[in-house]
């Protein structure tokens, strides 16, 4: 297939990887022309995935209408506060039959949208059966290297769904479906968040019984609102729920683990940004889902005291008294009350 993937950095040129392998026709835009140009003269992205060599069979342009021009499948690989306006700027250019995938686990932070709600509004309708999200434990690093990585892929169209998996499955990456996009879109978001507070915990040498009640009671939180939003259950106990989970709350890979680390060490929120130099997409979904916790009416004390170490300068420190100091409670309250 020709195939045009929407954003350069580590994760688009990661899956350019996967997809070149299996012998699509690859071409990537890059926000920058200098990058583009390194891609097609070095097979490099030394920023985004230092030491790896790309397929010479990956193209790069920095014009992002004609990326997408022509193509039979699009990838969308930017940070969620961007996807809005790129999808908009490409949106009359793409073939009416295209397969559509995105890859970005954030909300939108003004309007609490997940990305296929966002698509679903920017692109034309007779591609809204087309698209389809890709998510699931898979740090790039790891991918670029074809190291085995298992994902999963969700649509409304089952057909759309198996068409993704065909595009991107091989020996190294192992793509299931689910038809749960709801489910996946608010795992892949939410985890970041958690990851986060696994980073702080770590940052303040609290040991592994610390890391591990923040990523259980943390499932039981996204479950709540993912649930509530109209998701399937079962999601959280695969790829997209726990998988993706775990692997972002352990992995020296993860940024938004790093950034937590980074944060319990005492830096400040300003300091990690400055040096992070990727996106951290738990930071402003942290945001997003504690207003969307209010809106909804759901419980979720971990983003909530989240939401203050980041933006209203609460101690860390503080921020795990006062979880640890709530009212007693059962562990499945569901389950108590019924
Ligand atoms: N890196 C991973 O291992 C990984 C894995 C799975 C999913 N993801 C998700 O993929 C998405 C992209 O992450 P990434 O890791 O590739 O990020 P990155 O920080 O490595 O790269 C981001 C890319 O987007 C571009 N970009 C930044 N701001 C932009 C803007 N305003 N408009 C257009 N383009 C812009 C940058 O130039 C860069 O090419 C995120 O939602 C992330 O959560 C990442
Ligand atoms: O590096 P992170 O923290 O953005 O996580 C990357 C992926 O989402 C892991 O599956």
């Amino acid at each position: 297939m020709r195939v045009g993937i929407v954003g350069s950095g580590s994760w688009g040129t990661a899956l350019a990887i996967v997809l070149a392998d299996n012998a699509h026709q690859v071409e990537i835009w890059a926000r920058r022309s200098e990058q583009a140009d390194e891609i097609n003269r070095n097979h490099t992205n030394e920023e985004y995935l230092p030491g790896i060599q790309l397929p010479d069979t990956i193209k790069a342009s920095s014009k992002l209408e004609q990326v997408v021009e022509g193509k039979e499948m699009i990838l969308f690989v930017v940070p969620s506060h961007s996807i809005r306006q790129v999808a908009r700027q490409v949106s009359g250019y793409i073939p009416q039959e295209a397969l559509i995938i995105h890859a970005i686990k954030g909300l939108e932070l003004e309007t609490h949208k997940r990305i296929s709600e966002i698509l679903l509004e920017e692109l034309p309708v007779p591609l809204h059966e087309r698209i389809a999200v890709l998510s699931g434990p898979s740090h790039a690093e790891e991918v670029s290297k074809r190291s085995p990585t298992t994902v999963v892929v969700a649509s409304n169209s089952i057909k759309t769904a198996e068409e993704a998996q065909d595009a991107l499955i091989n020996q190294h990456f192992r793509v299931y479906t689910n038809p749960d996009v709801v489910g996946l879109e608010i795992g892949g978001a939410l985890k970041n968040i958690i990851a986060l507070g696994a980073g702080i915990s770590d940052g303040l040498q609290f040991g592994d019984n610390a890391k591990a009640a923040l990523m259980t009671r943390g499932l039981a939180e996204i479950s709540r609102l993912g649930v509530y939003m109209g998701a399937n259950p079962l999601t959280f106990s695969g790829l997209a729920g726990v998988g993706d989970l775990i692997v972002t709350c352990t992995s020296k890979h993860s940024r938004n683990w790093r950034a937590g680390n980074m944060l319990g060490q005492g830096h400040s929120l300003q300091e990690v940004l400055s040096v992070m130099g990727m996106v951290v997409e738990g930071v402003k979904t942290t945001k997003a889902s504690y207003e969307l916790s209010f809106q909804c009416g759901i419980e979720m004390p971990i983003t909530q005291q989240l939401y203050q170490v980041l933006f209203e300068n609460k101690e860390p420190r503080k921020a795990v008294e006062d979880l640890m100091g709530r009212l007693k409670t059962h562990e499945m309250e569901e389950v108590a009350h019924n």
